[in-house]
């Protein structure tokens, strides 16, 4: 398959080809252990968003100073830009241990008070996926954040009794991918709200400059950028393609990283220059070729590349209306001039009957 010219693959994906997507977010089982070995271990190692450093910086000097455990903290922000590195990094700022868990774990309000009940005084508790914790367990977070103390319900029925149990002062982290999913009660007790903004292309440089430094590899600055226009603003991403690009340096070009053979590596990887996929350019590909730029329903899309409608729409779809390669529009999906650009394809001479006035032309 010539994928790089303007070819379109609109073969089926098997469910391991998406479970393997180098440009996915989310952590794999190599990512936990690397990135243990990748995490800045504190603030001023923690590259780019500003904003939520300086902020966090203060709220955590400013506990220091007062020798106090510091104010519960929401971050909110997708996948892979560095919640659970921050959590740590607040954890060792402050002189603290940490307890990571996740919303999906903790199904009952018991499961929660074990946890609780078994923290240090100043204890970091980091709860991942916040917003996928049980109703009961979230109502006991409520007064567990606010008093540092738990009811806890023996028995059942008109005989059950609540037991009153004291907590060790500790500061929650919570982790969310989806702020507004949370109930308000839950929002207005963490004292500080970061949301974390994917990064800008020099920022993930300079993130791959550190990871390569960590894992011993030679890389120059045009072959930083090379990878970095490819991540998706993510530094996750990054880490995961500066890696796959050493094994090809490794193999091809005795070790050493610069922009040909950045490029070359995830041309086999099959990463374009913007950070698509094989997945995305199949969704763009179609739209473009098969319903010459859309409008076009969803789950038309989604036979056309023989994928499931869920699979285009929460994997392909979100990528490519961030980079402005596709709208969504009420009558459906619609390639905008870029899309046409970026796979070397002209759009129709006078637009796409039912795209009239949506792009000005
Ligand atoms: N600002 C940063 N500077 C340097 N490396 C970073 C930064 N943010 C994240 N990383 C690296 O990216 C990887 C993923 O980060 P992390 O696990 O903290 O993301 P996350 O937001 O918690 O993701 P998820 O929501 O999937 O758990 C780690 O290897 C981490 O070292």
């Amino acid at each position: 398959m010539n994928w790089d010219e303007t070819g379109t693959d609109t073969g089926d994906l098997t469910d391991e080809q998406l479970d393997d997507r180098l440009v996915d977010a989310g952590a794999d089982g190599e990512d936990t252990a690397v990135e243990a070995a990748l995490r800045p271990k504190d603030l001023h190692e923690f590259v780019g968003q500003e904003k939520v450093r300086e902020q966090l910086d203060l709220v955590l000097k400013a506990a220091r100073a007062r020798g106090a455990t510091a104010d519960h903290v929401l971050l909110s922000g997708a996948p892979g830009l560095g919640k659970t590195t921050l959590s740590m990094i607040i954890a060792a700022e402050m002189g603290a241990p940490i307890r990571i868990t996740s919303g999906p774990a903790i199904q009952h309000a018991g499961d929660l008070a074990a946890i609780l009940s078994s923290l240090q005084e100043g204890e970091v508790l980091f709860l991942d996926e916040i917003h996928r914790m049980s109703r009961p367990a979230e109502e006991m977070l409520y007064m567990a954040m606010e008093d540092f103390r738990v009811d806890v319900i023996v028995g059942k029925g008109p005989g059950a009794t609540a037991i009153p149990l004291e907590l060790p002062p500790f500061t929650l982290v919570g982790a969310t991918t989806r702020a507004g999913l949370l109930p308000p009660p839950l929002r207005d007790r963490f004292g500080f709200t970061g949301h974390m903004e994917f990064y800008a292309p020099t920022e993930l440089e300079r993130v791959i400059h550190r990871s390569a430094g960590l894992l011993d590899v030679a890389i120059d600055t045009a072959g930083a950028a090379e990878i970095a226009g490819r991540s998706r603003g993510t530094p996750r991403i990054a880490n995961r393609l500066l890696r796959r690009v050493r094994d090809y340096a490794q193999v091809k070009a005795e070790g050493r990283i610069d922009r040909d053979i950045a490029a070359a590596a995830l041309r086999v990887y099959e990463v374009d220059a913007r950070g698509l996929d094989r997945l995305d350019r199949a969704v763009l590909g179609a739209l473009l070729k098969l319903f010459g730029g859309g409008p076009v329903g969803i789950s038309t899309l989604a036979v056309a590349v023989g994928e499931e409608r869920e699979t285009v729409e929460e994997v392909a779809e979100p990528f490519l209306v961030r980079e402005g390669l596709l709208a969504r529009t009420p009558r459906g999906r619609v390639a905008t001039p870029a899309a046409w650009a970026h796979l070397g394809l002209v759009p129709p001479q006078h637009g796409v009957k039912g795209q009239q006035g949506l792009f000005g032309a």
